[in-house]
């Protein structure tokens, strides 16, 4: 079990003034949180509310507001309100909100939806990728991901049916958020009229603040009816929600999975009544946890008993993600093992306890070697503060950081990286092109990419065939890939399945690369999980295993016994399902024919190569540890353990993503023949990489 020791009397001088704060943490608790209170009673209880006629005077008066305020300080949910009590939605106007993440958009809207006493969909509703809950009519407030209202510009670059547009969670620095941030700063220029809202809890508002004053001339003069400042301005909401009490290990654990699954079970067996939350890096830690929680129930009945263990990650089906925010039965305690997608926005009702394994995935790109890796990385001070907040949002609670206080204080970093700083870029030019931004590298952004970044995303997308030589969106297949909201390299990957004739096998593939794993992966069960995957295994590689998974799947009738006997995630299956049906939409709208190839396995590999070709390796020769070079830059790379051609090592392989840990893995391997490159981005290896294929 890990120590923990209470921040209080005994701790030590703390280097900066940091958690002081968080231990101070106790603004409005002493309005009782627990038993009923009305809805509007708890809207005028949180800190913003004293703050209502300021944010409305600022908005009436400026361009763009920065609001700054704790987490749980009632942003989100009640400043989208106030200006639509002020009269910002009259006249079939409609006030947007954006978060970076999907569950936090549905789960807000909920929310304000139930604090106005209205339906969900009609005057508050959501949009997130693939699904709308909104009416074109009468809905007033609408809460979006950054990436929808993004998409919502191709078709009017203005958003011109938006009078407010609110940025939230600014601090997280998501590469839409960024993007957006960038393009809404256009459009302020040509519409005055349009007043921008930046929140968040951390953000670095004199930063923001800079980056959208302008000196550009607008039209008309400020102080005109309708031509607000141009300076943004600033707000700090003081105040904070529940007290929530932080708790350190006093040594470093080395194994955060084990260290978080004891901690959950000393919280039961010794505190009070209420749920956890706990903090880990994916759906393997999460799937781990999860089964070691669920063995410790079976083996020690009295204490594990009236736990009620859920994951929450987004490769989870969506009726699996709702189980989190479900009602259990009395006397009962949830426990809820997610990734990051929960620090932010959401509000899970009875948590009153967090434990923060320290650690989240993190994507980091290096435009040299043009290998992106996805790393488990330690979180900044700003999201430790986010998770601590989730256990006093609704009363009191306490936050077990499985990390020492010293490293909090010393160590770790304030705020995370811009994830524009650390991604591989092809979404994002793509997108920009889109929007018909021409001049990518001059483009005004809130933290400037690298320019090697840059350049290395035109370059593949040109060698797809989607930019032409004067980096334009080509018509059709630039734009078609352009409409298809995943990564360029699957959807060009779905369009050459059209001319090959295996869309549906390729649609399938896309589904289950979009999640981060369709097995189970149990400790000290690795053997039998191997031997799960022997009876799917594709000589061919990863994606064509992928189909013989998914068609057991649905001849067993999608059966649950059926995947667990099989190593099989049945949840990830159920996500997989949903995926699929969404992109079979999006394939039809852009002119896609659903058609099977049956059991021609060349085409579909011709396809992946299409997308992929850019992730081609090819075995060094006489290496007998199966070192393969990336073709792009001749990197070392190996198979995954996982990959069932890990051992077989074909002579060439396209891979789908690298993780790295004692060295770089490839994940989703797939068999090639190398003449398939020159045929799939002639450009790419002709030109750049001229002697690297075999004729
Ligand atoms: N679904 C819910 N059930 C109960 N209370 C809720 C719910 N959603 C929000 N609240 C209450 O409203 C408060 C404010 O939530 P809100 O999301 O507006 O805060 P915020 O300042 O935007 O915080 P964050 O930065 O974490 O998103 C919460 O702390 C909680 O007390």
């Amino acid at each position: 079990m890990a120590q923990f020791w209470k921040p209080g009397t005994e701790r030590p001088p703390l280097l900066d003034d940091d958690e002081g704060s968080i231990l101070l943490y106790s603004a409005s608790s002493s309005s009782s949180g627990y038993g009923y209170v009305s809805i509007e009673k708890q809207r005028q209880r949180l800190p913003v509310f004293k703050y209502r006629t300021a944010i409305l005077y600022l908005v009436e008066t400026h361009a763009t507001t920065i609001v700054v305020g704790e987490t749980g300080s009632g942003k989100t949910t009640q400043i989208p309100q106030f200006l639509k009590e002020a009269g910002w939605a009259d006249g079939g106007r409609v006030i947007a909100c954006t978060q970076p993440r999907r569950l936090a958009v549905q789960a807000v809207a909920s929310r304000v939806a139930e604090e106005m006493g209205v339906k969900l969909g009609e005057e508050v509703g959501y949009t997130i990728r693939f699904e709308d809950l909104t009416d074109r009519d009468s809905t007033r407030i609408k809460f979006l991901t950054d990436g929808v209202l993004l998409r919502e510009m191709m078709e009017d670059p203005l958003l011109t049916k938006y009078s407010v547009i609110m940025v939230d969670e600014a601090h997280e620095r998501s590469i839409s958020t960024d993007v957006l941030l960038g393009l809404l700063k256009k459009i302020q220029r040509r519409r005055p009229e349009l007043r921008l809202i930046i929140s968040s809890a951390t953000i670095e508002a004199k930063s923001m603040a800079a980056f959208f004053h302008t000196s550009k001339k607008r039209r008309g003069l400020e102080g005109e009816d309708c031509v607000p400042k141009t300076e943004p301005a600033i707000l700090s909401v003081e105040g904070r929600g529940f007290n929530v009490q932080i708790f350190y290990v006093e040594e470093p654990v080395s194994d955060y999975i084990q260290a978080a699954v004891s901690t959950v079970m000393s919280i039961h067996d010794q505190e009070p009544m209420g749920d956890i939350l706990v903090f880990l890096t994916g759906q393997d830690d999460i799937d781990a946890a999860v089964r070691l929680l669920t063995e410790e129930a079976q083996n020690n009945l009295k204490s594990s008993s009236g736990l009620v263990v859920l994951p929450l990650y987004s490769g989870l089906s969506r009726a699996d993600q709702d189980l989190v925010f479900s009602p259990i039965p009395r006397g009962k305690r949830k426990v809820v093992i997610s990734t990051n997608i929960a620090e932010t926005s959401l509000t899970l009702e009875g948590v009153s306890y967090v434990v923060d394994s320290g650690f989240s995935k993190q994507r980091f790109y290096n435009p040299i070697s043009d290998i992106e890796n996805l790393v488990v990385a330690p979180i900044s001070k700003a999201s430790a503060r986010q998770r601590a907040g989730r256990a006093g949002r609704v009363r009191p609670g306490k936050c077990y950081r499985l990390y020492s206080e010293e490293y909090f204080v010393k160590e770790m970093s304030a705020e995370g990286i811009p994830e524009m700083q650390r991604s591989n870029l092809v979404s994002c030019v793509i997108q920009l092109k889109a929007l018909g931004i021409d001049n990518i590298l001059g483009f005004d952004w809130p933290a400037s990419p690298s320019p090697e970044a840059m350049i290395r995303a035109l370059e593949v997308l040109y060698s797809l065939g989607v930019l032409d030589e004067d980096a334009k969106l080509t018509s059709p297949a630039g734009f078609q890939v352009a409409e298809i909201p995943l990564d360029p390299m699957i959807s060009k990957m779905i369009l050459a399945s059209n001319q090959l004739g295996c869309s549906e096998e390729i649609i399938t593939i896309a589904a289950i690369l979009s999640i981060q794993s369709i097995w189970i992966s149990v400790r000290g069960q690795q053997k039998d999980l191997d031997e799960a995957k022997l009876r799917f295994a594709a000589a061919e590689g990863d994606h064509v295993t992928f189909l013989n998974v998914y068609k057991g799947f649905l001849r067993s009738g999608k059966s649950p016994k059926w995947c667990n006997k099989n190593f099989v995630n049945y949840q990830a299956m159920r996500k997989v399902v949903e995926i699929r049906e969404q992109l079979k939409r999006t394939a039809k709208r852009i002119g896609i024919v659903l058609k099977s190839c049956e059991s021609d396995m060349q085409v579909v590999r011709k396809a992946v190569t299409a997308g992929f070709f850019a992730n081609a390796c090819n075995l060094e020769a006489f290496s007998h540890n199966g070192m393969y070079k990336t073709i792009r830059s001749s990197q070392e790379v190996y198979i995954h353990p996982s990959s069932v051609l890990f051992r077989v090592n074909p002579k060439w392989v396209i891979y789908n993503s690298l993780v790295s840990t004692d060295r770089q893995y490839m994940r989703n391997v797939i068999s090639i023949d190398p003449s398939w490159l020159i045929e799939a981005a002639p450009h790419f290896y002709q030109h750049h990489h001229p002697n690297s294929i075999p004729h």
